[in-house]
């Protein structure tokens, strides 16, 4: 995967005539503020590597992810991913929430490039995974955060991807299935890439040999996970939250 001068702005309004504005007259004048969420964003992660993202709330952890991931596309800059992304993150926000656990795991599993066959394969080891009980036969609508992280993860577990983007999905589930999804991204580095957002710093150092440092939308630091842990603590400590990081530019 690489990722180069990689940068992502989004527009604000202060008012909404402003948007009118910008459509009749916006070739001549900006009726806009601009958010730079990214900036400069370069790196490149290899095939088998399991690396951590971490940064401050806001800081672009979960924009950079959607990047990679194509849900959003980037405003400068360019990304190559070689094989396919199993994205924890965007899976739960497709969930069909009037479908059941399994439905959605056909559903998923199309957006996944799945085969119906392949989904129906694997459905046992994904319920086991999840671990839903009998909700696994109810719409997802009845889910807790939790649940529904737990799904997504069983799916992507199960997609044979070559990347798999986790953000927070573990965050939310409890430490039995935190333990079961840690010995899964074990196996599963032996074949594939991982990217794992997370605030939970234990996990980043358990689970990455890696970590990218995001500080307001900057790569801070980008080296071996421990290193990067500690110098990230001492500036949680030392560095006020400093709220004109979300300042926009005129
Ligand atoms: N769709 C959007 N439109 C406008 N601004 C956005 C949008 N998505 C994110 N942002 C802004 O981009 C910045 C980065 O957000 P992002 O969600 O990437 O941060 P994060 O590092 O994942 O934060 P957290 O740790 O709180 O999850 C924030 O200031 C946020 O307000």
């Amino acid at each position: 995967m690489d990722c180069r001068d990689v940068g992502k702005a989004y527009q604000f309004y202060r008012r909404p005539i402003d948007q009118v504005k910008q459509v009749l007259f916006g070739g001549r004048k900006r009726y806009y503020d601009e958010y730079w969420a990214l900036r400069d964003i370069s790196f490149t992660i290899g095939k088998g590597a399991a690396v951590g993202i971490v940064g401050r709330n806001g800081s672009g952890k979960s924009t950079l992810l959607q990047i990679l991931c194509g849900i959003t596309a980037p405003t400068v800059g360019s990304i190559v991913v070689n094989g396919r992304i199993a994205p924890v993150l965007a899976l739960g926000a497709a969930f069909d929430y009037e479908l059941t656990g399994r439905e959605n795991c056909y559903l998923s599993g199309a957006i996944l490039g799945l085969k119906r066959a392949e989904v129906t394969q694997r459905l046992s080891a994904i319920q086991e995974l999840c671990g839903l009980g009998d909700f696994f036969e109810q719409p997802v609508k009845l889910y807790s955060s939790g649940m529904g992280a737990r799904l997504a993860f069983a799916i992507c577990a199960h997609a044979d991807g070559d990347v798999l983007i986790v953000d927070e999905a573990l965050a939310v589930g409890d430490d039995a299935f935190r333990e079961r999804c840690r010995r899964l991204i074990r196996g599963f580095r032996e074949r594939g890439t991982i990217l794992f957002v997370s605030h939970d710093l234990d996990q980043v150092m358990d689970l990455c040999e890696r970590t990218i440092w995001i500080d307001r939308g900057r790569v801070r630091a980008d080296s071996d996970t421990p290193g990067v842990i500690t110098d990230y603590c001492k500036a949680l400590a030392e560095e006020p939250d400093d709220p004109n990081r979300f300042a926009f530019m005129t």
